[in-house]
């Protein structure tokens, strides 16, 4: 892999003694989007505070680009645009003063013509002369990205980017991402809308109290751990899941008018054509039936719940 970013046997532990990450090995391949999932008080912050030099480690290294994050900070944050999870923008100046001010605290010389693209990208152009605190919560969440990408940044942080936005701004970021990555810019970002990850994210990482307990590509996380549903809406109620029905993973709901099976949508062998034909010799109807695909959503829940449970 062409890593742009190395993590290696990186921890944190606060002044209080909370160990926010366990020793933490982590390569992030260049121009790829890498969504971090975790629960509250994960650890996801934490990670990428230390990235960008705002936390400092207790143990471990970070090198982005090849440089090391401690010894050459001016040469790696230069490298790294970053849209934190706080607005703190209210300001009296313009939106165009903000942007560009940006720019330059990263040491580089002016660029009306890259500032204008990324406000016009951003749909901010219009809103350029008007004072940050003039302008709508999701306006100035625009404006912080406009601030990030000011640099021209190879590798962009986005933590929580959609957290509180209605759907078009939501929607909107997510085709400026996937532009961004097309340009060859690396994406990571942490979110708590799982479909955001499933939309997204070429990789996933799922974080659980510190640790990073897994990273995988998010398709083959999906392939892997996929699992199906059947659910078959019943003519008759049944009070409990007939013994002779034993050899499949039913479940029943709705009263007992919904009967669902639990299969690996992988395997050769579904079990649903014998499942149908016992029922059907048990005499017992159904109405309608449907399948669905576990998301995401169902595999991380089911990943942290697994971590709890063992810990
Ligand atoms: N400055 C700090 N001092 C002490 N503890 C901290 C500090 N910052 C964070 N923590 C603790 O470290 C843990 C990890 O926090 P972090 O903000 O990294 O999690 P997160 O995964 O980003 O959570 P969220 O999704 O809620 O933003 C939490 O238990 C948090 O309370």
């Amino acid at each position: 892999m062409d890593a742009v970013i190395s993590i290696k046997g990186l921890e944190k532990t606060y002044a209080s003694g909370l160990k926010a990450l366990k020793p933490v090995d982590l390569d992030i391949a260049r121009g790829e989007i890498f969504a971090l999932l975790g629960p509250n008080g994960a650890g996801k912050t934490t990670m990428i505070s230390i990235i960008c030099g705002i936390v400092r480690p207790s143990a471990g290294t970070v090198t982005v680009d090849g440089f090391d994050i401690g010894r050459d900070y001016r040469q790696t944050r230069r490298r790294i645009g970053l849209v934190p999870q706080e607005l703190h923008t209210d300001s009296f100046e313009t939106v165009w003063a903000t942007v560009s001010f940006s720019r330059g605290l990263f040491g580089y010389a002016p660029n009306p013509a890259h500032i204008e693209k990324v406000l016009r990208d951003l749909s901010l152009w219009d809103k350029r002369k008007a004072k940050i605190m003039e302008l709508s919560g999701g306006m100035k969440r625009r404006v912080m990205i406009a601030k990030a990408l000011s640099h021209e940044p190879e590798i962009l942080f986005l933590d929580e980017p959609t957290a509180g936005v209605d759907v078009e701004l939501r929607r909107d970021m997510w085709e400026l991402v996937r532009r961004l990555r097309q340009s060859g810019v690396t994406i990571i970002l942490t979110t708590h809308y799982i479909e955001e990850a499933e939309e997204m994210a070429d990789r996933v990482g799922v974080i659980n109290k510190g640790e990073l307990i897994l990273v995988e590509e998010k398709n083959e996380l999906m392939k892997k751990l996929g699992k199906k549903e059947l659910t078959l809406e019943l003519a008759e109620p049944l009070a409990a899941v007939p013994a002779e029905l034993g050899d499949w993973a039913l479940t029943l709901a709705g009263d007992g008018h919904q009967l669902t099976y639990s299969y690996d949508g992988q395997a050769e062998r579904t079990g649903i054509p014998s499942l149908l034909s016992r029922m059907r010799d048990l005499g017992i109807a159904f109405k309608d039936l449907q399948t669905r695909q576990s998301s995401l959503e169902d595999i991380f829940v089911s990943l942290v719940h697994e971590e709890r449970s063992a810990a």
